[in-house]
């Protein structure tokens, strides 16, 4: 019996059937988690974040080439599991914690350093994972993150197409993204129904920060709010984010004007939809917005 196959059937003796809530999909085959691990930049110096540890498959090629592993597993049965069966290597440590929830400033004490984070997560919080790590983009080196193929295309798409949207934007602004390895259902078990991409995250890459200096939380939230309704353009998506909401004391036309002379001063037209915009132009935009506000 391979040793996944001897970890299930310990699995059920444990009562630990795959949660589907969690997205419990476990990859299977001893080369293939090799394989992702590979697709993380590790040298034998390295103190790797792996979130979501589930059965340890990753985290054993994962520990066979990292001085050590700090573990984060949300499912509680999981890490009972491992405590009580000791099958972990002994350079990892794993710690019962929700990566939504987790204090980055700690993470980044315990790794001694940026942050290098290998995961094969649930795609149901891919999104907020990923906005998690915009977040804390000061904090980060890499990471390596399986996805669902259809959020992985989002994240490396052109201006103009459906997939091209607030994570690519964002992620744009920090950090330099690649598709590396595509997994086909067969690789998990439960078997999921789409093809998973493990993609590579570079925040260390000076050519993605660039040298423009702009508030970072405001094109968040201009970003963020350009894309809020797809459909309508940057006028009215900008308008109703009440950016100029107080120096036009509340009256809703003066905004409007306000967000209109901007647009134009960006060399855009209000007409416009956020999907046609490159990050430079969400640039342009942030400049003229904060020269308005601070005028
Ligand atoms: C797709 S499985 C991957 C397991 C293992 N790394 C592998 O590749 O086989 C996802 C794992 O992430 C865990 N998980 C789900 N949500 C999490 C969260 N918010 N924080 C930490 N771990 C989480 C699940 O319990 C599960 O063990």
């Amino acid at each position: 019996m391979t040793r996944y196959g001897e970890t299930r059937k310990s699995l059920r003796e444990e009562n630990l059937a795959p949660k589907k809530q969690l997205g419990q999909n476990f990859l299977v085959n001893r080369a293939t988690a090799e394989a992702v691990a590979r697709c993380g930049p590790i040298t034998e110096s390295d103190i790797i974040i792996e979130v979501g540890v589930g059965l340890g498959a990753l985290t054993q090629p994962i520990a066979n080439r990292a001085s050590q592993v700090i573990g984060l597993e949300v499912d509680s049965g999981i890490v009972r599991f491992h405590q009580e069966k000791e099958d972990l290597p002994a350079n990892v440590t794993l710690i019962h914690q929700d990566i939504l929830k987790a204090d980055f400033e700690e993470l980044y004490k315990l790794s001694k350093g940026p942050l290098k984070i290998m995961a094969n997560l649930p795609y149901s919080i891919s999104n907020p994972f990923l906005f998690t790590l915009i977040a804390n983009q000061e904090k980060m080196d890499w990471a390596t993150i399986m996805l669902q193929k259809e959020v992985a295309d989002r994240l490396t798409a052109e201006p103009g197409t459906k997939q091209y949207g607030i994570p690519t934007v964002l992620l744009k602004s920090c950090a330099t993204v690649k598709s590396l390895l595509t997994l086909k259902p067969a690789e998990f078990h439960p078997r999921p129904k789409i093809d998973s991409i493990v993609v590579f995250i570079d925040f260390s890459a000076t050519e993605a920060i660039g040298s423009r200096i702009y508030d970072r939380l405001l094109f968040q939230k201009i970003v963020r709010a350009a894309f809020s309704q797809r459909r309508k353009t940057l006028l009215n998506t900008l308008t109703g984010g009440g950016f100029f909401k107080e120096i036009a004391n509340g009256d809703k036309k003066k905004e409007k004007e306000l967000t209109r002379d901007c647009i134009k001063k960006s060399g855009l037209s209000p007409g416009t939809r956020a999907e046609t915009l490159d990050l430079d132009a969400f640039i342009d935009l942030t400049q003229t917005f904060t020269q308005t506000i601070t005028a």
